[in-house]
């Protein structure tokens, strides 16, 4: 069985922004084979842990819990999840500079991303040490070279994607799905981008059409003149992309990048007194930033502060022994604190001391675990528990005096996941003799239910032909 995650979080970010600072922290150095879920694990890849509150403290289980990947400790579960590096971010990679190809062919690897972003204002866009630049730079051109990375490969192909779909009327969901493929789009991502266009289609026809957005080369149903009122909604007909002009695309490609990419901005080296103001700065530009509204990208809510460096130092020092520590924590305990703790000398206590009053007292933690909380539930994923006995929450089909294992297995799923699609993802056989699914207390699961958290997320199903 399957268990932990199958996406990839990026990191991204200019160079000296303090990305392997980050994914050192964030990352287990020395994570063994056989404590995560994933066949092969690349050079540039690691592995992070996602935490959760773990089924097994709602059941009373925590002693017996035993996750097959990850860890749980009185009922906080570690999932691992795989943290991917993007190197090669430089202002122009979508016209191929520095290693502009590179980077965004790596990003088709990626579920969400993280951009680390130098807070301080100590670099600039190439990550020369420089005084006050201004971050907010670094935030915009992120979404400025991947949107036009996509938007100018779109834009090319639009005349020929438009003519043969109104020669085919093949339906715009495929239309899509073809041409996004290259980057990683499945089918429920077209979808989704579908049904918000539609939405953002009718903002767009109040408007009127503007000659100068007109895309070279396509005859537009209503003519050329400005202003006309021809609905480009793509629920009213197939052919509608004929009206599409480049305001559209622009709009399209945002829908799909914040659909594709959800980010998290890691606002880094705020244990620099330069980066205050550069955080108030930009938590008050997107503030106002909404749900719906993608055309930044950014959404006040995957804005996290983090010292990088500070983890890990903080993670160094738990490893030889000076302090107590757990990431995400607000504090540590020190020998001053425990005498069974190593006693740090001047210059090491100094630097604790500095973290203290400047990282965890002024930030409540170094920010960077929360990072990985957030950037998960950007990508909207839930967890569920597939037991074969949900009596004991073991994975042993009779039922026993219930003293094995539990809670041995944990998938991450996305939010409106069935019942049905879980089975899919436990493994093939499964899949293929499926037979039903009940959940605690012998409640019988539709294949069609869709799971929710704390009401139907710890199930066992039932095959054909064989008991489990
Ligand atoms: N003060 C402070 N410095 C940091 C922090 N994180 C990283 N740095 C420093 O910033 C510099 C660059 O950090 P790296 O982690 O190497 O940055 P990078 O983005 O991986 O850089 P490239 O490898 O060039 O892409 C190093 O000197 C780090 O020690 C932080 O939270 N606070």
């Amino acid at each position: 069985m399957s268990s932990g995650s199958s996406f990839v979080i990026a990191c991204v970010g200019k160079p000296s922004a303090g990305k392997s600072s980050f994914l050192n922290a964030v990352t287990e150095a020395n994570a063994k084979v056989g404590n995560f879920p994933f066949t092969t694990i690349e050079p540039n890849q690691g592995i992070a842990y996602y935490p959760i509150d773990c089924a097994c403290k709602r059941f009373n289980k925590s002693s017996q819990c035993k996750p097959r990947y990850g860890s749980c400790k009185d009922g906080k579960r570690l999932i691992p999840v795989r943290m991917l590096d993007v190197a090669g971010l430089v202002p122009g990679a979508s016209e191929g500079r520095g290693l502009g190809n590179q980077f965004l062919d790596d990003l088709r690897h990626a579920d969400a991303l993280i951009h680390v972003v130098d807070a301080s204002g100590g670099t600039d866009e190439n990550g020369k040490e420089t005084k006050n630049y201004d971050p907010i730079n670094d935030i915009e051109w992120l979404r400025f070279e991947i949107h036009s990375w996509v938007y100018n490969n779109l834009l090319k192909k639009w005349p020929g994607i438009v003519r043969r779909q109104v020669a085919t009327k093949t339906s715009p969901i495929t239309v899509f799905q073809e041409n996004m493929s290259g980057y990683g789009a499945n089918r429920e991502i077209i979808i989704r981008c579908i049904e918000r266009m539609n939405k953002a289609a009718i903002e767009l026809d109040k408007e009127g059409q503007d000659s100068e957005m007109a895309i070279p080369g396509i005859i537009q149903k209503g003519g050329s003149s400005n202003k006309t009122n021809t609905s480009t909604s793509l629920s009213s007909s197939n052919t509608v992309l004929t009206n599409w002009t480049k305001k559209h695309l622009h709009k399209f490609v945002s829908i799909f990048l914040d659909e594709r990419f959800p980010t998290v901005v890691a606002l880094n080296k705020i244990d620099r007194s330069e980066a205050d103001k550069n955080i108030i700065k930009i938590l008050r530009k997107y503030s106002g930033s909404s749900k719906t509204d993608p055309l930044d990208g950014i959404r006040q809510e995957n804005i996290v502060v983090t010292s990088a460096l500070s983890e890990c130092f903080l993670k160094k020092l738990k490893d030889q022994g000076y302090i107590k520590y757990t990431a995400g924590d607000e504090d540590f305990e020190s020998h001053e604190e425990d005498p069974t703790l190593k006693k740090a000398d001047g210059r090491t206590f100094d630097r604790l001391e500095e973290i203290r009053d400047l990282v965890l007292f002024r930030y409540g933690s170094t920010g960077v675990q929360d990072v990985i909380v957030r950037a998960v539930r950007a990508l909207r994923m839930i967890p569920v528990f597939p037991v074969k006995n949900v009596t004991n929450f073991t994975n042993k089909s009779s039922s026993g005096d219930g003293s094995g294992a539990a809670f041995v297995d944990c998938v991450l799923v996305r939010e409106g996941t069935t019942v049905r699609q879980v089975a899919g993802m436990v493994n093939s056989i499964l899949d293929k003799q499926y037979a039903g699914a009940e959940t605690v207390g012998g409640l019988q699961l539709g294949e069609n239910d869709v799971i929710v958290p704390k009401k139907n997320d710890v199930l066992s199903f039932k095959l054909n032909n064989s008991s489990r």
